[in-house]
């Protein structure tokens, strides 16, 4: 059987450090990291400790707010937990992978629940494309064309280190 990403490789570890230049590139004093459960949330928890930054990361859950809860409801929910006030704050919201953008269409209306944040930002390991709604990221450390019916999800092990789980369409 052929790979679903063809003869691409996707080093989770190699995009993990090129996000974090990008990460570095797109913060300011004020700007707060927000993870989207659950690959979001492994990644702000990393970023936050080799960006040498105080406290704790946000982590968000898009379960609330899916146009798709009547069929997934709270099962892989996790819950949201913002550490500071939103309220004028400079977020930069972190994911494993953007594709139709219907999560963060989701998670910014959570955002919105907690507060006014003074702006929102993207950063993802992949762009996926495949997007229905006018959503995109401001930094994406790579852009691979998948087919659809693939799924692309990030996992860590023990250890810490990420890998990328690939499954080709049934
Ligand atoms: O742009 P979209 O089409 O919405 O897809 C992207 C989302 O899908 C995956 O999450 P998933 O809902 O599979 O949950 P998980 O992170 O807990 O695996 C991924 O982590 C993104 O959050
Ligand atoms: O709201 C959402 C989020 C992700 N995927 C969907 O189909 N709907």
């Amino acid at each position: 059987m052929s790979s679903p990403t063809g003869s691409l490789v996707l080093d989770a570890e190699a995009l993990y450090r090129e996000l974090l230049r990008g990460v570095r590139s797109l913060m300011g004093p004020e700007t707060r990291l927000v993870g989207i459960t659950s690959g979001g949330a492994w990644l702000v928890e990393r970023l936050q400790k080799d960006l040498g930054l105080a406290g704790k990361p946000g982590v968000i859950s898009s379960a609330l707010h899916r146009d798709d809860f009547a069929q997934r409801g709270l099962s892989s929910a996790g819950q949201t937990q913002l550490p500071f006030d939103v309220n004028g704050a400079d977020i930069l919201l972190l994911d494993d992978v953007l594709y139709t953008g219907r999560t963060l269409r989701a998670v910014i209306n959570e955002l919105f629940d907690y507060g006014r944040p003074a702006s929102v930002r993207l950063a993802v390991l992949v762009d996926r494309g495949g997007r229905q709604l006018p959503i995109q990221a401001d930094f994406a450390a790579a852009r691979v064309a998948l087919p659809a019916g693939s799924q692309l999800a990030l996992a860590r092990d023990d250890a810490g280190v990420f890998r990328f789980h690939v499954e080709a369409a049934a």
